[in-house]
């Protein structure tokens, strides 16, 4: 005290200044902890921090087994109760040879937070997050579609082809930071209704665990509004934009050779320009280039494992420029049921792997073309003394009908193209004649 009083009385503030700031950097030196805090609630909109949710899920198992007092909470929806250390407990912990030591407490405004201190060695650098905030806002349904890669009816191959991509894709964080490319992967969905697009989504979400944002690109307002709704997901997320080719006229100033011909007869056929003028009332600003941008890389910004899954019936209707590889890394036809198909859809709706019929099905799935979701619905029993036999000859009718009015349509067709080469050439002979009249009115 003696001392301190001798230095602030005859030590000129500047030199004082100058000696405080080496005295701070030694005690620094002496001192090798750091301390990083974790708050549990940030940002202007008050939402829970999610590295404060993670840690403490985190200590959760550990703080039980050595804190000796817990807090209880109950989580929603679930009946069990979750442990974690109660306020002022510490808990010590190692990670990768490195002392941590956790504490939580709690501040003056009441919101909790964790601390961590491990020693100097362990100088990690936290990332900074972007936030953003708006007033538009993700509503919130708990996601509870039973599909999963198991009840799935699609060709083994192929959809093992797929988990693994998934699987490869979710391990690959080194990886894409390596390459320095946003750790996300683009997917198509592409095949008629009915064949399965929306049920794929839902197997991926179940497998991989990650929330799904479904966004309806109709209803956002401009480029900066999907721009702030993208980067509110959360970080293992699976943004789904379906029926990408109705959603919008998403092509933009990149139009299309079509595009231009049908905008080109609008002009001309008043019909048409009435329309499309009723859509064009309620058109969305958001345009391709504020997608692409999208895709392309502001997430990386963010962080995160993310995937985005488009979905459509007709993929030759959709711009090349949002389909090319690097933005949709993976195209995924979804097609009428194979025999393979069929054998996961008897198993899930009538619990059979083997069955005498299933040769006369393999025979005629070949032959026809139906939906998966035609099969399911038929395969289903209509009443409750239907067993599975019976099911399967009902399938097997449905099958046959499908088959021969396949067949109907197809004669139908010929004919018709056949009628309409006769017109043609018709008017072609009447045209030589009249060319023929003309040379000879004109003496030739
Ligand atoms: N591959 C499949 N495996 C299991 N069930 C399927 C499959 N395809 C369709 N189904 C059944 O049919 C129903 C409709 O399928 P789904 O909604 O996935 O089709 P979709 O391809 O998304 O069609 P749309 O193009 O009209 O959106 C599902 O609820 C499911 O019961
Ligand atoms: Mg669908």
């Amino acid at each position: 005290m003696f001392a301190w009083a001798l230095f602030k009385q005859y030590f000129p503030p500047q030199l004082r200044a100058y000696i405080e700031g080496y005295a701070h950097k030694a005690i620094g030196h002496a001192y090798p902890y750091i301390q990083i805090t974790f708050p549990e609630i940030s940002g202007e909109r008050l939402e829970r921090c999610e590295a404060y949710s993670a840690i403490q899920n985190y200590l959760s198992a550990s703080a039980s087994a050595r804190a000796t007092r817990l807090k209880a909470e109950s989580v929603k929806d679930s009946k069990s109760l979750v442990l974690s250390m109660d306020e002022n407990e510490e808990v010590v912990d190692e990670f990768e040879g490195v002392k941590v030591w956790w504490s939580s407490s709690v501040a003056v405004s009441r919101s909790s937070m964790f601390s961590l201190q491990p020693p100097p060695e362990d100088r990690r650098y936290t990332r900074t997050h972007i936030h953003t905030f708006y007033a538009s806002k993700w509503s919130h349904v708990a996601f509870e579609h039973p599909a999963t890669f198991d009840t799935l009816a699609m060709e083994p191959n192929k959809k093992s082809e797929i988990m693994n991509d998934l699987l490869r894709f979710r391990r690959g964080k080194e990886y894409y930071e390596r390459i320095g490319k946003a750790w996300k992967r683009g997917y198509l969905l592409y095949g008629p209704p009915g064949t399965g697009k929306s049920t794929m989504i839902a197997a991926m979400a179940n497998f991989l665990n990650y929330d799904v944002y479904d966004l309806e690109l109709t209803t956002v307002k401009d480029n900066t509004e999907l721009r702030k709704l993208l980067i509110e997901t959360s970080a293992k997320s699976i943004i789904v934009i379906e029926d990408i080719d109705c959603s919008l006229d998403l092509t933009g100033q990149r139009k299309t050779k079509k595009r231009e011909k049908d905008d080109d007869e609008e002009k001309v056929d008043p019909v048409k320009r009435m329309a499309k003028g009723g859509e064009e009332s309620k058109d969305s600003k958001v345009t391709l280039s504020g997608l692409l941008n999208f895709i392309d890389g502001l997430w990386s910004a963010c962080g995160g494992e993310r995937i985005i899954v488009f979905t459509t019936n007709f993929v030759e209707r959709l711009d090349p420029a949002l389909i090319r590889r690097g933005r949709m890394d993976k195209h995924i036809e979804m097609s009428y049921c194979c025999f393979e198909s069929f054998k996961v859809l008897a198993r899930n709706y009538l619990g059979v792997e083997s069955h005498p019929l299933f040769a006369t099905v393999r025979q005629l799935l070949a032959e026809t073309k139906m939906t998966p979701a035609d099969v399911a619905e038929n395969l289903m029993p209509k009443s409750d003394d239907e067993d599975e036999e019976a099911c399967l000859e009902g399938f097997i009718e449905a099958l046959e009908k499908a088959k021969e009015d396949a067949r109907k349509k197809s004669e139908e067709e010929e004919e018709e193209k056949a009628a309409a080469a006769g017109e043609a050439e018709a008017t072609a002979a009447r045209a030589m004649t009249r060319e023929e009249r003309q040379l000879k009115l004109s003496g030739v």
